[in-house]
């Protein structure tokens, strides 16, 4: 995201992220689950509403000075505080089950999104809004689990206890009668209105002082986002940043995230500070609100202990009934920007990939391109192929002056460039493209010459093939786990896709400067090697030097000026 953009105001439509798992096809155990945790809230409030009956009997024998009266109570309570607890520690593990498999679901859909149709190079190419993926789909949906099934299920509870307790509270709070101005007045329920009407006026000057905080979290977690992007950066062109001397420069980047943190925190503080003040104080002063409200029967002499100990108790789980949105505004505020956020992922990775430049998989051998244009991102023009065959077993080197296109014709071949339009047609199960800097994923190094393939061979194979690249060194450490992309260098890990090659044996093989850090003697090796080895196979070879060129039979040289192709 670009930090000037303000954050995007949210939807309703955010909420749709929560739906998906409650109508898959695994909804009906999720669904048993949370009816037995509502059901369990249900026995709960119904236990706090016995409770406060519970108080009245206890304390109005208590001081009737009936020891015997409370000594037959005691053993009542401690059972059904029993019976209470076990409701509440049944329905917490219950949530973190369900919670936990939600994540699961909703991660498994994410990620299988994200990985395809090659959405996660798009999301990464295309800029824009939808950047830190990994925190969508590692934090953002742990997050939106947790926190939307905990307030949904306290939401619940709460609606419960308010129309338990207002009950209670309507019923022993009976009427208030006054004469003003010389009219009579008779309020039913005052104890209750006078309850809901002080926690709505707390509601509201609650919204009004902290709604800035969503947009403050918001900006957080981007803000959060980008320091740790930029460490990330930092790790992993950690050798490139030490050959420069670079920490001073990199130490001002970080400092500068670091600072964006800081002056954010600062609102987040502000707007925290101001919810936490309004709610403490709504808190601190809630005896002196239920006093206030109790005068008329204090002033009267009718009201006993045990029944201002049920009021009080009924009074305050209204209160903190009625509080719910209060209390949990700072999580109503991360939920908000977590599901906003969540449903810009899902509208980045819906994006489908645009097919101007059509491929067409085809079993026919060799590869056709029809009336290509590629275009920069821009839509200004890069380079025109009207037509062009390449036959089976033809080896073609590209060339041209850097920035003419070679890569990005490439990348059009892989599918990965959507600014242009054309059509490609090669047998695109059976082609391999060969980067200029290979992946070697963590594992073994048996893992990284199959990859991304599982196919095993037989050790011997590896060991041959390994040894024809002159890595003989590495047939021992094949079972070696490790970070093989900071051991090997680069001219080995170019080697390694190289026998990655060998072991898959393409039909059509692409290679981008695939050799550009080996020297000549190990360029020449590899070429041959795998003109030996795969005789039939179609190989098209961007590449710069000189050497290369009697191991390919044709040239296409890319122009700068006039953006076509010249064959040679
Ligand atoms: N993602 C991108 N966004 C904007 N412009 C791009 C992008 N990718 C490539 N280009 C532009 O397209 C042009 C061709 O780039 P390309 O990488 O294909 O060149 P090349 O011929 O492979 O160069 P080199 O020999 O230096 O590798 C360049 O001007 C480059 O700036």
């Amino acid at each position: 995201m670009r930090r000037t953009d303000p954050p995007p105001r949210h939807s309703l439509s955010d909420w749709s992220v929560l739906f998906p798992y409650w109508r898959s096809g695994e909804k009906w155990i999720p669904l048993a689950m949370l009816g037995g945790i509502v059901g369990l809230s249900f026995v709960y409030v119904r236990m706090a509403v016995w409770f406060g009956m519970w108080n009245q009997q206890f304390f109005d024998a208590m001081f009737a000075y009936r020891i015997g009266t409370c000594l037959r109570l005691l053993p009542i309570y401690i059972a059904v505080c029993i019976l209470s607890s076990g409701c509440y520690v049944f329905q917490t593990y219950l949530t973190q089950v369900l919670s936990m498999r939600w994540r699961l679901w909703n991660t498994r859909v994410y990620l299988r999104r994200y990985l395809s149709d090659t959405a996660y190079y798009r999301m990464e190419h295309r800029g824009g809004r939808d950047d830190n993926p990994d925190q969508r789909i590692a934090d953002d949906l742990s997050q939106m689990t947790i926190l939307s099934l905990r307030m949904g299920l306290d939401g619940i509870q709460a609606v419960t206890t308010l129309l338990s307790f207002s009950i209670v509270l309507w019923n022993i709070g009976g009427a208030f009668d006054f004469t003003w101005m010389g009219h009579h007045f008779h309020l039913s329920g005052y104890l209750l209105l006078g309850t809901v009407a002080a926690t709505l006026v707390a509601s509201f000057l609650m919204e009004k002082l902290a709604s800035p905080l969503i947009e403050a979290d918001y900006r957080q977690q981007h803000v959060d986002a980008d320091l740790r992007a930029a460490l990330v950066d930092v790790r992993r062109n950690s050798e490139q940043i030490a050959f420069y001397r670079g920490e001073q420069t990199e130490d001002l980047r970080l400092s500068h995230y670091l600072a964006n943190i800081a002056r954010n925190w600062r609102s987040v503080v502000t707007y925290t500070w101001r919810a936490s003040f309004v709610g403490d104080l709504f808190n601190g002063t809630a005896s002196i609100i239920l006093w206030v409200l109790l005068l008329p029967k204090l002033l009267a002499h009718a009201l006993t202990f045990g029944e201002y100990s049920r009021i009080n108790a009924a009074f305050m789980q209204v209160r903190r009934s009625l509080q719910w949105f209060m209390s949990n505004y700072t999580d109503l505020a991360t939920l908000r920007s977590v599901l906003q956020r969540l449903h810009e992922f899902e509208h980045a990775v819906s994006q489908p990939a645009p097919h101007d430049i059509v491929r067409i998989d085809t079993a026919a051998p060799g590869i056709d391109i029809t009336n290509l244009t590629i275009n920069r991102p821009d839509n200004t023009p890069l380079l025109t192929i009207a037509e062009l065959h390449i036959g089976q077993g033809e080896r073609w080197m590209v060339r041209g002056a850097s920035g003419t296109g070679k890569s990005t014709l490439l990348r059009a071949m892989a599918g990965l460039w959507e600014y242009g339009h054309g059509t490609i047609a090669f047998d695109i199960g059976h082609a391999i493209f060969l980067p200029q800097r290979s992946y070697l994923p963590p594992g073994t190094l048996r893992r990284v010459l199959d990859y991304p393939f599982s196919t095993r061979h037989e050790d011997a194979y590896y060991a041959a093939v390994l040894q024809t690249l002159n890595l003989g060194a590495y047939i021992p450490r094949l079972d070696e786990d490790a970070c093989w992309d900071t051991i090997l260098s680069p001219g080995e890990a170019q080697r390694v896709a190289i026998a990655r090659v060998l072991l898959s044996r393409p039909a059509i093989l692409f290679m981008d400067e695939a050799t550009c850090a080996l020297d000549a003697e190990n360029e020449r090796n590899a070429y041959a090697a795998l003109l030996a080895a795969l005789p039939r196979t179609t190989i098209v070879s961007v590449a710069h030097h000189e050497g290369l060129r009697h191991f390919h039979r044709h040239e296409m040289t890319l122009s700068a000026t006039t953006g076509s192709i010249t064959i040679t």
